[in-house]
């Protein structure tokens, strides 16, 4: 029902953390072709989309299982709320006298009395399951309202030095782990999603959308003086919507899943007109395989260290990324916001593969500790508290033979990493979906093996089918004109964070991709943006209009 599985000779499975040191060493190797905006853009698409109940994903939680250095805890054996990592004896961090890792239990439905008897639990997504900037917006209307000016159409921000910042957040120690003993104030935005001060890029995306909406309601404000503040508010709203959507699937979707994929699975379209594929008995939820194991496979592209470059691309410094965990005050810092925000289209991402920067596999959130978690341990914890399906079932339900012998894995996995699976795994059916499709061979063309990419496409057909206000639906109420529609067509990434950044004035035009032939570094100003005179308000020109050649009976007649 909730109880994490077993072999299916009833003894336990192989520790997640002797998994995660076997088949994810550290070796950092740079991807030639993508920026570390690739990477960062995939955990901005995930926090707007996911989010499960009671797992950690930026500090240490109350109820402890296991201590900061790494103790194992009273509660501990409470398996209904721990499930801490435990450290193999010839790990590396028991030298420090350290056993476990902290890992507490998502809540489920049972948690909360609503799940039904005699069925396996279920695990609550806090956040919507829609691509729909919840985490500028908020999640609720009660933290929407505390997010908004309620004025202009605005969204609430805080002044410094000339520019516009996320509100300081009254949760500082809930929210951030601040430097000790450090003299000026710390920063710690609050904004529509509780992880936005989870690492310093992230954070920097949080900014770029919160200053992207206020630009889209001021420039609305300047087509529509008489528009209401809800007014105002709602239509930046659906267009920032819009943009993040058309980035999501027209930018970044064709690179991870191959942009012929997405093509043929209609995921994408080639066309300048509308495109209404809502169906209404579509699932919009976010799938457990998709988020506990498949979209998590990006971690392996996290670098380990930041660098902060020039606007002509000059390396000026380089932070260490567990250094900065959960602690943003380095934005605003030293124009700082400019060198992030240029590094995520300058520096690489690193390889899409089964190596893992030790940042995140020795350090996570170590904040002045020695040491900290490890990111791919608890994937695989995850994935058995969550009670996943086992690698060989989501392989068939993909149309891959179900595997009898370790052997059968190599039709999809390299024969020496189908060696390691054996040396930890008793049965094929053991073989968990996290650990197996992180190692499967990439289909030509995109990020990932077959298994995930068909559990991110079924997920991504669900994201954008399952949305009655998908940006290209065209719908007569609520959608855009195809004017509009084909201008929010034209934006693209790079454009945002030229208008959206301090002073940035050369950027590619794609910013998930390295500046290459085809791709090269220009100024700002011709790379397109919405036109945001398409939104003057036309009824009001042509009643006005009607009226003054007092042509009434005509509008009647329009109306009609
Ligand atoms: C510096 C970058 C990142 C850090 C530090 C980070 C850290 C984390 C942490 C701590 C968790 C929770 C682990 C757990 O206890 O279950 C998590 C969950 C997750 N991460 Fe990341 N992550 C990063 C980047 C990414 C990227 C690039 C992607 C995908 C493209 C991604 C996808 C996910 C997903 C899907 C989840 C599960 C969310 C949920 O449903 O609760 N992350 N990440």
């Amino acid at each position: 029902m909730s109880a994490p599985p077993v072999s299916q000779n009833g003894e336990p499975l192989p520790l997640a953390r002797q998994v995660s040191s076997t088949i994810y060493p550290d070796l950092k190797l740079l991807d030639f072709k993508y920026t570390l905006a690739s990477m960062q853009y995939g955990q901005f698409i995930t926090h707007d989309i996911s989010l499960a109940a009671g797992s950690s994903q930026i500090k240490a939680r109350t109820t402890k299982c296991c201590s900061k250095s790494g103790q194992l805890q009273s509660d501990a054996d409470d398996r209904n709320r721990c499930l801490p990592i435990i450290l193999p004896k010839n790990d590396p961090q028991r030298k420090d006298n350290r056993e476990c890792i902290e890992f507490v239990r998502s809540r489920t439905d049972r948690d909360l009395g609503c799940g039904s008897n005699g069925k396996p639990v279920e695990q609550i997504n806090t956040v919507t399951s829609w691509l729909d900037l919840s985490l500028i917006y908020g999640n609720s209307e009660e933290l929407n309202h505390q997010l908004r000016e309620f004025k202009g159409g605005r969204i609430r921000v805080s002044k410094r030095d000339g520019k516009e910042w996320p509100p300081d957040t009254p949760n500082l120690s809930v929210l951030c782990d601040p430097e000790p003993g450090k003299k000026s104030p710390n920063v710690c935005y609050s904004t529509g999603d509780v992880r936005a001060n989870q690492n310093p890029q992230l954070a920097v995306f949080q900014v770029i959308w919160l200053r992207e909406h206020n630009k889209v309601v001021d420039g609305l404000a300047a087509q529509n003086p008489k528009w209401s503040d809800e007014k105002l508010f709602q239509e930046a709203r659906k267009i920032c919507i819009a943009e993040h959507q058309y980035i999501a699937y027209y930018e970044w979707l064709p690179i991870h899943l191959g942009a012929l994929n997405a093509y043929h699975k209609k995921l994408i379209y080639d066309t300048d007109q509308f495109v209404n594929d809502y169906r209404s008995d579509m699932n919009p939820n976010v799938i457990n395989e998709f988020t506990t194991a498949a979209l998590r496979y990006f971690h392996s592209a996290i670098a380990g260290h930041l660098d902060i470059i020039s606007s002509i691309r000059l390396t000026q410094g380089s932070l260490r990324l567990s250094d900065y965990f959960n602690n943003v005050d380095i934005l605003e810092e030293n124009g700082n916001f400019d060198g992030l925000t240029v590094s995520l289209a300058t520096q690489p991402q690193y390889n899409v593969d089964n190596f893992h920067d030790s940042e995140v596999t020795q350090f996570l959130f170590r904040h002045m500790m020695k040491f900290g978690g490890d990111l791919k341990s608890a994937d695989i914890q995850r994935s058995r508290d969550h009670g996943l399906a086992s690698y060989n079932d989501a392989r068939e339900l993909c149309g891959h033979k179900r595997a009898t012998t370790f052997l059968d894995f190599a039709d999809l996995i390299l024969l020496p990493l189908v060696l390691k699976l054996e040396i930890l795994y008793k049965s094929v059916d053991d073989v968990e979906l996290t650990v197996a499709g992180s190692i499967e061979n990439h289909i030509p063309g995109a990020l990932a093996g077959p298994t995930f990419l068909c559990i991110m496409a079924e997920q991504f057909t669900r994201t954008r089918v399952g949305d009655r206000f998908w940006f290209e639906n065209g719908d007569q109420g609520t959608g855009f004109t195809l004017d509009q529609l084909n201008s929010i067509r034209q934006v693209r990434l790079s454009r945002l964070l030229c208008d959206n950044g301090n002073d940035i004035k050369y950027m590619q035009p794609n910013v998930f991709k390295q500046i290459f032939i085809g791709n090269y570094l220009q100024n700002c100003d011709p790379l397109p943006s919405v036109d945001l005179s398409l939104w003057k308000d036309k009824t009001r020109l042509r009643h006005q209009k009607l009226n003054t050649k007092n042509e009434c009976d005509d509008l009647e007649f329009v109306k009609k």
